[in-house]
This record gives C-alpha cells, sequence and structure tokens, in this order.
C-alpha cells in the first residue's frame, strides 16, 4: 500500500514559488493500476517522485508498505560516466541480487548492442529508457511507476515492454503517466485526473481520459 495522507508539494525558486498540489489523500492498492492524467506543467512527474519516495513532500505524509520502482521514463536515473553494464552492477548491489543474473537480463531485454557496454552519457534519450526499463523489471517491485517510456524504442522493444508491464501488474501495482490516451487504456483500469493542484479518481481509466480530453479542450 502507498498512502498520500494531505500531502501538498511547492517548489520555491529565488523569490518564485510554485505550489503544484495541494492536501492529497489517497491510497495505492496492491492490485491497482492507475493512469494519472493532466496537463503539461500540472505536477504529474512531482507527484510520481513522491509515491517512489525520491522526493518528499513539503506537508504531509507518504507511506509506503509496497516496494516501488523508481518513476521509469526519460529522465535518467543513472550514473552518466559509468556504462550501462556498471550501472546495472551497481543497482544489483543496492538492491541485493545477483549482479551477472541481472546484467545478463537486462543486456537481453534493452536490445542496447555494444552501448551496453560505454558510458551512459553517449545515449540516447531512448537508449536510457530502455536501460532504465530493462533494470527496473529485472527487480521484483511491488509497484511500477512508469513515466511516459512505453514510447520509447522500436515496435519489437515496445511489444517486450508490454507483455513485461502485463505480466507484473498480474502481481502487482502499477501507477502510469501518459499524454496519449490509448496508452492509459491499454495499461489501466483505474484514473485520475491532475488539475490546478488537485487530484480527482475515477473508477475508470475511460472517464479520466475524457475528463481530461474535455479540461485540455476547454482551455484551448
Ligand atoms: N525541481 C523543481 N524545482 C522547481 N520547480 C519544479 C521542479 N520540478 C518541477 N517543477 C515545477 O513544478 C511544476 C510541475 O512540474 P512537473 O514536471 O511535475 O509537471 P508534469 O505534469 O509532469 O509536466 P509535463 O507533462 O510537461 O511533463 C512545473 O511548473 C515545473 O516547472
Amino acid at each position: 500500500m502507498i498512502e498520500f495522507d494531505d500531502v501538498s508539494k511547492t517548489y520555491h525558486i529565488r523569490k518564485f514559488e510554485k505550489q503544484v498540489f495541494s492536501h492529497l489523500s489517497f491510497t495505492i492498492n496492491p492490485g491497482d493500476s492507475l493512469g494519472i492524467c493532466g496537463a503539461n506543467g500540472a505536477g504529474k512527474s512531482t507527484l510520481m517522485r513522491l509515491i517512489a519516495g525520491v522526493e518528499s513532500p513539503t506537508s504531509g505524509r507518504v507511506t509506503r508498505t509496497m516496494t516501488t520502482s523508481w518513476p521509469i521514463g526519460y529522465s535518467s536515473c543513472f550514473q552518466a560516466s559509468l556504462t550501462g553494464a556498471d550501472n546495472a552492477r551497481f543497482i544489483a548491489r543496492i538492491y541485493g541480487q545477483d549482479a551477472d543474473v541481472l546484467c545478463d537480463y537486462v543486456e537481453d531485454f534493452a536490445q542496447l548492442g555494444p552501448y551496453f557496454h560505454q558510458p551512459v552519457y553517449s545515449y540516447s534519450a531512448g537508449m536510457n529508457a530502455r536501460l532504465a526499463f530493462g533494470v527496473s523489471l529485472a527487480i521484483n517491485f511491488d509497484c511500477y511507476l512508469v513515466d511516459e517510456v512505453t514510447a520509447a524504442g522500436d515496435e519489437r522493444f515496445r511489444i517486450r515492454c508490454e507483455e513485461a508491464l502485463m505480466h507484473r501488474k498480474q502481481n502487482g501495482a502499477l501507477v502510469m503517466i501518459s499524454h496519449d490516451a490509448n496508452t492509459l487504456l491499454q495499461y489501466c483500469d483505474r484514473g485520475a485526473v491532475l488539475y490546478g493542484g488537485s487530484l480527482t479518481f475515477y473508477d475508470t481509466i475511460a472517464e479520466a481520459t475524457e475528463v481530461h480530453h474535455r479540461l485540455q479542450s476547454r482551455a484551448a
């Protein structure tokens, strides 16, 4: 379970203050697959970082009894001067996994060819995302956090991601951000819309994407 209790987040940037969201209370349970919709800058990635625990709330409390992946997406979570393989080994050690087994899985999954043994700074954004996806799928998290990453890679990679995520979803939880309604409809059951600093939940992802679409049309 991941529980948000009256969580608010504000960034202070020089003399400027940005309240991203306020007083969010909700729970993500095992078996949930939640799609989060919202316009650019609404706070989706910030929310994901708080769910993952890589950032803290300004006020309120986030309680986790499930292990969560880091937000898998285009933003890099790797040490750029190390190779993909060395990053995978490093992460294996942090999570107490067999480094050789994890490395083999990632090499096969991410299909980076010789780049797997090159420094991460030489990777494209898509290659970075493939590595991130491979490493996180190699570790058995209770909850996977996916930030737009399913768009990374070619058709074959997308099918691999889909199969792996659908399999993990059966045994755990999934929280996904995407600007593509079809992706959310494919992966998620429940939906939420982040708008004006508030998060509204819907029983189905179809309702959430529809509300988001209406809000977007109104703003245009
Ligand atoms: N580390 C930070 N410091 C200051 N402001 C930040 C930081 N991270 C995000 N913000 C601000 O918080 C707001 C929400 O950003 P966030 O990236 O969470 O939005 P998003 O919904 O994921 O956007 P997009 O769909 O464009 O990726 C934006 O106004 C952004 O400028």
